[in-house]
């Protein structure tokens, strides 16, 4: 597949169950690596992977990338405070942060970040005593701690409840369009997808199948993407 995003877009992810969506996000990130060939993966400019192998331009591209998992990724013996905090690791010796000796400068962002996504009342809090929506809302915490400059997200609201959701897709715009941070989201929430995101990427078997604005995706295509079944299921969805 041939896929280019600009730094500053949103885009959705979407196509059925195995059609490689999360291939493609770790792949991004160099957390797998592509089939040898002449294949290729650039983040920001710098080439990450190549002939099936990542290169030494991974580890300053993770930086750029913050990573969202549909199961949060959060130390729930942790305060949300400290899971924010290790977003910071890689800017300090390992020693340091198992201590706890964060400079102060990223304490102030840790918490800057926890009230930019409204959570900055449980800082305090372990991860495993808040809600889904809360937790996901650290994990965005931690990435803008991490000095990400976009987001991949993996089923960021599969989790969640509808209202909870809802709040993690409108946290995810926001960042987009306020703060410039560009997001790749994987959702199998269609009708989230042409909501919330400018473009969408659909995939299938791996290969894009439609790659265009949210608002050209009509029935037929979806259809297309998913099979017969999936006008029933997206009515189910929407009723
Ligand atoms: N290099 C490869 N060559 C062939 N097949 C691959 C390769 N890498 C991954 N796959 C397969 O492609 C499929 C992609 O799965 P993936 O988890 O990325 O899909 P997904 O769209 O994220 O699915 P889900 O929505 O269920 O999470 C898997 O079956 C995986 O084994």
């Amino acid at each position: 597949m041939s896929v280019e995003v600009g730094a500053g877009e949103m885009v959705a992810l979407i196509g059925p169950s195995g059609s490689g969506k999360s291939t493609l996000l770790r792949s991004i990130t160099g957390l797998q690596t592509i089939d040898p060939g002449k294949g290729t993966i650039s983040v920001f400019g710098e080439v990450v992977q190549k002939n099936g192998r990542t290169t030494g331009a991974v580890r300053a591209a993770r930086q750029k990338l913050g990573m969202i998992f549909q199961q949060f990724n959060l130390v729930g013996r942790l305060s949300l405070f400290s899971n924010v905090m290790l977003g910071a690791l890689g800017r300090i010796p390992g020693w340091k942060g198992l201590l706890g000796l964060w400079p102060s400068s990223d304490k102030q962002l840790a918490m800057a970040a926890l009230h930019r996504v409204g959570v900055s009342d449980y800082a305090a809090q372990r991860a495993n005593t808040l809600s889904g929506g809360q937790q996901q809302r650290g994990a965005i915490a931690r990435a803008m701690v991490q000095g990400a400059k976009a987001i991949l997200a993996d089923e960021p609201v599969a989790s969640l409840d509808p209202v909870s959701a809802r709040k993690v897709m409108e946290l995810l715009v926001e960042l987009n369009k306020r703060d410039g941070f560009g997001v790749i989201v994987t959702l199998h929430q269609v009708d989230y997808a042409i909501r919330y995101c400018d473009r969408v990427i659909a995939l299938k078997a791996g290969q894009v199948v439609y790659d265009g604005p949210s608002t050209g995706l009509d029935t037929k295509q979806l259809i297309d993407i998913y099979g017969p079944e999936f006008e029933d299921a997206f009515w189910e969805t929407k009723a």
